[in-house]
């Protein structure tokens, strides 16, 4: 029998947390603000594009970011797709500072992501969704820390990403690993509504800032 997505079991969770906490009737919204933070996102990178400034911009959350990660060892970035912040001059810092990086790569939606070596330069393979992966033969690698992509945040440190789940359950698998979301500014929200298995970031960065917890 083919069990259809939504009934497939979200296996890391306790069972209280299998059913949508949802009090106020607020499982539209997730969705619905997730489909307006990516246009604004999208309308945001647009701006900088037409501008010319988006190498800028992604230079900027280099030089906000690079202070507080680079005492990590292991760091999982990504490749960005469409108009997400670019995390690419971070990584190259990253690398140059004698850093290994690594990128994620996913196959099926229930196998879980996992992070393999990327060096300058090396040939990253056409996933789903726009994606482009490290190969086959990259070596696997355990982040110290996780930068992850954001559709949208808070000042609370809540995100949204996809909504496929990969970094929720990347995040409650491996909760010891430092958490860092990158993001233009523009996708920030006064409040992400928070499900039962949503884990808070341990900072964020945009092009404009470094938000932790003490500055937030
Ligand atoms: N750059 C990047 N790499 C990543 C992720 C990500 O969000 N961004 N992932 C995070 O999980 C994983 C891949 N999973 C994904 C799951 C769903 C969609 C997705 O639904 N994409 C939309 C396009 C959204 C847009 O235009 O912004 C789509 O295909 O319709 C993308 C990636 C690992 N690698
Ligand atoms: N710990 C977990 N174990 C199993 N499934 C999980 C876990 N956490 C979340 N999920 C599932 O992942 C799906 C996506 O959740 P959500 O809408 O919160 O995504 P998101 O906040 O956009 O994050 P992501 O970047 O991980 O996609 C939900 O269907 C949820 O049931």
């Amino acid at each position: 029998m083919v069990v259809p997505p939504t009934l497939q079991p979200p296996f890391l969770l306790p069972p209280t947390a299998r059913l949508r906490h949802d009090p106020g009737g607020m499982i539209p919204a997730k969705a619905d603000l997730r489909r307006a933070l990516r246009g604004r996102r999208r309308d945001f990178a647009a701006l900088l594009d037409r501008e010319g400034r988006l190498r800028e911009a992604a230079d900027a959350l280099a030089a906000q970011a690079l202070p507080h990660i680079r005492d990590a060892r292991v760091i999982a970035g990504y490749w960005p797709i469409g108009s997400e912040a670019d995390p690419r001059p971070l990584l190259h810092a990253l690398h140059d500072r004698g850093r290994a990086v690594a990128l994620p790569r996913v196959t099926t939606p229930e196998s879980p992501m996992t992070f393999h070596r990327w060096r300058p330069g090396d040939t990253l393979v056409a996933g789903g969704h726009g994606l482009l992966q490290p190969a086959d033969g990259a070596p696997a690698l355990l982040p110290d820390l996780i930068v992850t992509p954001l559709v949208g945040f808070d000042r609370r440190l809540m995100r949204m990403g996809q909504g496929a789940g990969y970094y929720d359950r990347l995040f409650a698998r491996f909760p010891d690993i430092r958490r860092i979301g990158l993001a233009w500014s523009a996708q920030e929200v006064e409040e992400v509504p928070a499900d039962p298995w949503d884990m808070p970031l341990h900072a964020i960065a945009t092009e404009r800032e470094w938000i932790e917890p003490e500055t937030a």
